[in-house]
């Protein structure tokens, strides 16, 4: 990545208050996402990963702040920007959030039909097109989400998020659930599609070796807001109980010495 591309802020968010009733979950919370790169958003269970994807995306609204995406202001964009904005981006929940009655293939279309003048056979075409990519075998399309197993299914979410070429995909959890072996596939595909297209990734994830194994920076939530963000090298320096603990932890430990075979050695 270039250093312009690597400014190139494609979603800033500022002084963001979120609350459900009197409990608080982010006050001044100020985050950058930047172009092309792999954004891992951790931080403990409840500190608000999946409120702030919800906020960004204008699925939850916020009590105070300001989020631009591609320099639209998400929360006073009009019904019309809105529609831009979803198609600038997709979303991957955590359990695919398929709809259980449509086919894997039925699944990926339904964004595909806010597509005007596409013909049923392009938009099948297209929808097969993005459960290749995903990984999934041509006759899953076919299948109900019942019918696939949770790593499946969450090949599926993810073909459906990419079905209108997002420029950047929020991701929760999703590697939650899968055995070692299918999150580290998950891994290798969220890397793939990052290299080949270029795509942003907002990842939001409690999964040390996906950090690890993909992400570029980090933002760790605490103490309702952004505390630090930074590379992964950077964490081991952050002065903060939860980040220390976290990312010092024999878990921590054992996904470094993963990711970098002669790391430990190295430093012995
Ligand atoms: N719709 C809602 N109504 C009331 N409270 C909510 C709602 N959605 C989230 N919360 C609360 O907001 C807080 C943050 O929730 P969120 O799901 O974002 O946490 P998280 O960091 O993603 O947690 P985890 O790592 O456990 O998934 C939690 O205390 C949760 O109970």
């Amino acid at each position: 990545m270039t250093t312009a591309e690597a400014n190139d802020t494609i979603i800033r968010v500022r002084g963001l208050r979120t609350q459900f009733g009197s409990h608080v979950v982010h006050d001044g919370l100020d985050l950058d996402v930047r172009r092309g790169e792999i954004l891992g958003v951790v931080g403990g269970s409840g500190t608000g990963k999946s409120v702030l994807l919800r906020a960004i995306t204008g699925l939850d609204r916020p009590a105070a702040g300001r989020i631009e995406a591609f320099g639209t202001e998400v929360l006073d964009a009009s019904a019309e920007e809105r529609a831009r904005l979803d198609d600038r981006w997709g979303v991957m929940f955590q359990d695919g959030a398929l709809f259980s009655s449509l086919t894997v293939r039925e699944n990926v279309e339904v964004p595909l039909r806010r597509i005007p003048d596409l013909s049923p056979e392009l938009r099948r075409a297209l929808a097969e097109l993005k459960i290749s990519l995903v990984g999934l075998p041509y006759r899953a399309g076919d299948a109900y989400p019942s019918e696939l197993s949770g790593g499946m299914r969450k090949r599926a979410g993810l073909a459906r998020a990419l079905a209108l070429d997002p420029e950047i995909v929020f991701l929760d959890e999703p590697t939650a659930g899968l055995d070692p072996i299918g999150a580290s596939a998950f891994d290798a595909l969220i890397n793939t599609l990052s290299e080949s297209l270029g795509l942003t990734v907002f990842l939001v994830t409690h999964d040390l070796d996906t950090l690890y194994a993909t992400c570029d920076r980090v933002a760790v939530l605490a103490e309702k807001r952004v505390l630090v963000t930074g590379t992964l090298a950077d964490m081991l320096e952050v002065d903060h109980p939860w980040v220390q603990e976290y990312f010092t932890g024999p878990r921590a430990r054992l996904a470094r010495a993963a990711d970098r075979p002669n790391a430990e050695t190295e430093a012995d």
